[in-house]
């Protein structure tokens, strides 16, 4: 057995910030238990446009969701297993947060606090450069200015915008025949030699948190017990770090003893309040081949604002110059070879959910109910029942109209707000953003530390109380950032 200053669980997207963050300070030791493999080397993980092939793969835990009545039962959500975690899988694009999504949070979690974090990220963030702008994804932006009367945006995170359309802002390296900026790249890589003070335990599953009384002291793997003589640092995501903290019998008391999990502290908010971003889809086939260039195939984006009395936007939409027609393909529309398409999210969506341990077995993987669509005021599938309204006249806005041949999905026919919304829950797809299940104020404090508990934080996208209106992994390194500095404090 060997004992660690800080023992992470999760060599993620968060865990790397901390990893790299912590051992600064040469006299401090951290291992890191990461189920995943390494990236280093890995040409499948480090070449960005190759995202979408790791999707359902060795590198995905790929969790289910329990039936979503009023949405899209057939979901599986992707998370990352190799070591960046998400970072080294997803698409990169890369928001800072609104002032008003972290003013929200409360508990010293505010916009002045943690804005300046953002400076300190080290991804290579960039908007799309120039020979990656694909000619097809230019003309959407043309068009949705025209539509919809937005602003083009050159950089989404020069300043808090209120609507726009544009290309995103990317983490990737267009010199380095556009490798992955990812949080292991941009952190771990230029550490892992010569840093004596960090401990990479790969391939290592974490099972069990161990406890003194109330303090964490450790933590079991399947490769054995690793003691931390300081901290336990949860960083597994905003799936695993809930369901450790079930097995270790953190939770709801009565959810656990009725599945047989010995209570060690009763704390009903874990694996509640569980968020993401849905997303739906509409899908054009087009006149002709696309042109390839592409950074990962959905460069561009647009934000629109419905409710002036907010000034951030309620609706965004991601273009893809690929037909993503896995839902609709379930659904019998047609597979196309040539197309393109929009998918209307919604940044700030009413509904929510939760998880929970099906039971105490540590490999059977959680019960996901993300409550899609389940918004009394209906104001979930309003949104995109909006956002297929605006998609269509975009498409109907030149220079894009004369690429698209037709409309697939939901087809020209589907018009009725009923039909509509029908259509987009039942093709309903997630953005990839489950968040907020460990959530400050509910189960981790101002200080990200477990309430109740010592030597035990979380430092993750599960601590959201509230989803940022943006696409969130930008926050989770800025978490990550800030995180270390509270830990540092206290040296
Ligand atoms: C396909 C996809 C596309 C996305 N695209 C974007 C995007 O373009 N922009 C954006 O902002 N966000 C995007 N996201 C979301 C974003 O990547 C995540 O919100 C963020 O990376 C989550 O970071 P995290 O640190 O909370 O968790 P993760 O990065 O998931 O890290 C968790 C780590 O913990 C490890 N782990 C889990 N359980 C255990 C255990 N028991 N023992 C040991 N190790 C464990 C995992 O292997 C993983 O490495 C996307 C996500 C996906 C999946």
């Amino acid at each position: 057995m060997t004992a660690y200053d800080y023992v992470i669980v999760g060599g993620g997207t968060a865990g790397c910030v901390l990893a790299a963050r912590l051992t600064e300070d040469e006299n401090v030791t951290v291992a890191v238990i990461e189920g995943g493999p390494s990236d280093v080397g890995d040409e499948k993980i480090l070449n960005l446009r190759n995202w979408i092939n790791l999707l359902e793969t060795e590198y995905d835990y790929d969790y289910p969701t329990v039936e979503q009545p009023r949405g899209n039962s057939h979901i599986r959500h992707s998370r990352a297993k190799v070591l960046g975690g998400c970072s080294s899988h997803n698409t990169l694009i890369c928001f800072k947060p609104l002032p008003q999504d972290l003013d929200d949070w409360g508990h010293g979690w505010t916009w002045d606090a943690v804005g300046p974090y953002y400076d300190k990220v080290q991804l290579n963030i960039i908007p799309v450069v120039e020979k990656d702008r694909n000619p097809i994804a230019k003309d959407f932006v043309a068009a949705a200015q025209k539509a919809v009367d937005v602003p083009e945006i050159d950089n989404f995170n020069a300043t808090p915008f209120e609507d726009g359309v544009g290309f995103f802002s990317i983490a990737y390296h267009p010199e380095k025949n556009n490798q992955r900026s990812s949080a292991s790249t941009a952190y771990l890589h230029p550490i892992l030699d010569s840093r004596k003070n960090l401990t990479l335990l790969l391939d290592t599953w974490a099972s069990r948190i161990e406890f003194d009384g109330n303090r964490a002291i450790g933590v079991h793997t399947d490769k054995g017990y690793v003691e931390a003589g300081k901290e336990v640092l949860l960083c597994a995501g905003a799936i695993d770090t809930p369901r450790l903290m079930m097995l270790s019998g953190i939770g709801d008391a009565e959810h656990l003893s009725k599945i047989g999990i010995e209570v060690k502290h009763d704390l009903p908010g874990v694996g509640e309040n569980l968020l993401d971003h849905p997303e739906s889809v509409i899908v054009w086939e087009t006149t002709k081949p696309l042109p390839e260039n592409s950074v990962m195939d959905s460069d561009a984006g647009l934000f629109i604002r419905r409710d002036e009395s907010d000034p951030r936007p309620d609706l965004m939409f991601h273009f893809y110059q690929i037909p993503f027609t896995t839902n609709t393909e379930r659904l019998g529309y047609p597979k196309v070879e040539h197309g393109v398409c929009m998918t209307p999210n919604i940044p700030r969506p009413h509904s929510k959910g939760k998880l929970w341990l099906k039971s105490s077995d540590p490999t059977e993987k959680p019960a996901l109910d993300f409550g899609y669509f389940t918004d009394p005021d209906g104001y979930d599938e309003q949104t995109l029942v909006d956002g297929f309204k605006i998609a269509r006249q975009i498409a109907e806005q030149e220079p894009l109209k004369s690429w698209l041949k037709r409309e697939i999905a939901p087809g020209p026919d589907v018009t009725s707000d009923e039909a509509l919304s029908e259509y987009g829950r039942r093709a309903a797809h997630t953005v990839y953003h489950p968040a907020g299940t460990c959530a400050i104020g509910s189960v981790v404090d101002g200080d990200l530390k477990v309430i109740g508990l010592e030597g035990l934080r979380v430092v993750d996208a599960s601590v959201f109380p509230t989803m940022p209106t943006v696409n969130p992994m930008v926050t989770v390194l800025m978490i990550g950032e800030r995180a270390a500095d509270l830990i540092r404090e206290t040296w």
